[in-house]
């Protein structure tokens, strides 16, 4: 089944977008999703995180701390690189899943924030970046997650440029109000609707 890798930076709009084309019918799996949902169902890796990061990795209720972990690897390349060793493999073999159990769908959509940089665009046939300017990025995050414009920062610095993105990309929408969204998700619908006729 063909499958389309959709990304783009922190607070691009790639969830957004992506909703639009479940709208569509299309099937998405939400890879930043999976990764939370593994790391509190996935014991060798919760094990794994506990090990490396300590026992505070969880709440007594078996959450994750999210702004504890978040705190330690967007302030360190080291620690970030360990995490998603961790993460990343048991993210990937989901999908597998996920995409395993999908019958009747034309094509499917992987959404993620580390498509480029985990390699994991190569599994797909074709992707589409998502893009806004850094400033309107940063003030949608802001708004949405209460996070201050360094904390937004960090983790920008963490991802690909947009520019090399772009490159990669076979398809770019943008999301930055100066072009309506919903057109654009329509033009390349239909595209993918083709290519998965052949
Ligand atoms: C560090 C964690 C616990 C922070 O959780 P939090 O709820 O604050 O962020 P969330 O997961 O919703 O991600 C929000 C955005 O942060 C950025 N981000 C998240 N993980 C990473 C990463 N490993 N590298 C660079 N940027 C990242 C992305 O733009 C992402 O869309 C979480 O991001 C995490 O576990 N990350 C490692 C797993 C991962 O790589 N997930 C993303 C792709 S699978
Ligand atoms: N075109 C738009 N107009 C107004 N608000 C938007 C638009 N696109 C996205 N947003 C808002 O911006 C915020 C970020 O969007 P979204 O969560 O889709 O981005 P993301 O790329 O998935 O972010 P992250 O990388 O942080 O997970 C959300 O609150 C969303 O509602």
């Amino acid at each position: 089944m063909l499958k389309i890798g959709i990304t783009g930076n922190i607070g691009s709009g790639k969830t957004t977008v992506s909703r639009v084309f479940e709208i569509l019918g299309i099937p998405v799996f939400y890879a930043d999703d999976a990764a939370k949902s593994v790391m509190v169902k996935d014991a060798i890796l919760m094990d794994g995180i506990k090990a490396a990061f300590g026992q505070e990795s969880y709440f007594d209720n078996g959450m994750l701390n999210r702004r504890y972990i978040a705190s330690i690897v967007f302030n360190d390349e080291g620690q970030l690189a360990k995490l998603n060793s961790l993460v990343h493999p048991a993210v990937f073999r989901a999908f597998d899943e996920w995409a395993a159990q999908v019958k009747n769908a034309p094509y499917i959509m992987k959404e993620a924030a580390l498509l480029f940089e985990s390699d994991s665009y190569k599994m797909c046939d074709r992707t589409i970046m998502v893009t806004a300017p850094l400033e309107l990025r940063i003030k949608r995050v802001m708004r949405r997650d209460g996070f201050s414009r360094e904390e937004v920062l960090s983790r920008e610095a963490r991802q690909f440029t947009e520019e090399k993105k772009i490159e990669l990309a076979d398809f770019v929408i943008k999301n930055d109000d100066t072009e309506l969204v919903i057109p654009q998700v329509l033009a390349l619908h239909e595209k993918f609707i083709g290519l998965s006729a052949h």
